[in-house]
């Protein structure tokens, strides 16, 4: 039996426009999503999920007998679930140079699903860990970090970035632009405070908004352009740590996300209470379409008007992870 977990993340800039060659700065936080590999004697695949925004369920494939799912939850979260899942067992067997082996996968996890928090990255890197060391191989995090690109790549239909992915098995404030992936040597200490919906978004159906939107017209590529440049003056003012000139650079970022049709009532309204309570910035995270606001704010002001905003079901603040993924006992 292995158990690994991994790290959610939140970006400060550059979502959406790095699945079109842009950088982006995400950075992990310390909440985690654990999971649990063992080996069975047959070659099923049983998967128990549990997190915050689900009940639990159980799912169960793969083998001669039952190759159906056994569940009681919506077809589409189960789908998308067992697709993480068996594209993480698919790469953790291809790494250790194994076939037709079955697992039982425990996933427990505090980050909230499809909120912007990097749910699914965290999933399956700390998957792709626990069933390579299960089947007695260890994997740099760089190359858990590879293999977890692959499988989001797949469930998202072709398009996603390595951001998500490197930035939950490397842990830190990390830099990523198309398959260059670096770890960004003076982590930033950021006041970071993150609001939520209780909403969900799904990243694979916004992306391809985006990219239809990008495709009709000009002014959207150029949208795009734009987030790219925002990153690149917000490692400027990451380097010289200067939090006020950050969190203009998030507004500005969260504007041009709103253009781009991935925001929501909701994380505008968080957006707005944040700025109104004296943070030096705010911007949804993630993919958007739902679920969580990122805010940059020293004081207690912004969580709490958060907590007394309509539409914001809970704010917490949110410290650095500089683990990235790695070995539970
Ligand atoms: N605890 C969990 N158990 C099982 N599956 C999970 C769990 N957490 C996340 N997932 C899978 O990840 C999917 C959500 O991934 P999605 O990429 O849409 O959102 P996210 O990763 O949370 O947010 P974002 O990509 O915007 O950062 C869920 O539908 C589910 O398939
Ligand atoms: C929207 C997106 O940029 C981030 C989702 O957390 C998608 C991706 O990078 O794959
Ligand atoms: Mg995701």
């Amino acid at each position: 039996m292995a158990t690994s977990s991994a790290p959610a993340k939140v970006y400060l800039f550059g979502e959406h426009a790095v699945v079109y060659g842009e950088p982006a700065v995400p950075c992990a936080i310390e909440r985690r999503a654990t999971v649990t590999v063992e080996q069975r004697a047959d070659t099923q695949i049983c998967v128990q999920a549990n997190d915050l925004t689900l009940d639990g369920f159980t799912v169960r494939w793969g083998g001669r007998t039952d190759s159906r799912p056994d569940v009681n939850v919506p077809t589409p979260l189960v789908e998308a679930a067992m697709g993480y899942i068996d594209g993480a067992i698919e790469q953790a067997l291809e790494a250790a140079g194994e076939s037709g082996v079955g697992f039982d996968v425990t996933v427990e996890s505090d980050i909230p699903l499809g909120a912007g928090l990097g749910s699914s990255a965290a999933v399956v890197v700390a998957c792709i860990d626990a069933a390579t060391r299960e089947l007695g191989a260890d994997l740099a995090p760089e190359t858990v970090a590879d293999r977890a690109y692959r499988v989001e790549h797949e469930v998202q239909d072709g398009e996603a970035s390595r951001a998500d992915t490197f930035c939950s098995a490397m842990g830190g404030a990390v830099r990523v632009q198309g398959e260059d992936c670096r770890r960004l040597p003076d982590a930033p200490e950021l006041p970071v405070v993150i609001g939520y919906d209780g909403d969900a978004g799904d990243t694979g159906e916004l992306v391809a908004g985006v990219r239809a939107l990008k495709e009709e017209y000009g002014f959207a590529a150029e949208t795009v352009e734009s987030i790219g440049d925002i990153v690149r003056s917000g490692e400027r003012a990451l380097e010289d740590d200067d939090v006020e000139e950050i969190g203009r650079l998030m507004d500005f970022n969260h504007g041009l996300l709103s253009a781009l049709g991935v925001s929501a009532r909701t994380l505008d309204s968080m957006v707005w209470a944040a700025r109104e309570a004296g943070a030096a910035g705010a911007k949804l995270t993630g993919a958007g379409g739902g679920g969580c606001i990122v805010a940059l704010d020293r004081s207690e002001r912004t969580r709490t008007a958060l907590e007394y905003t309509p539409g914001c079901e809970t704010a917490f603040r949110a410290e650095l992870d500089t683990k990235g993924v790695r070995r539970e006992t």
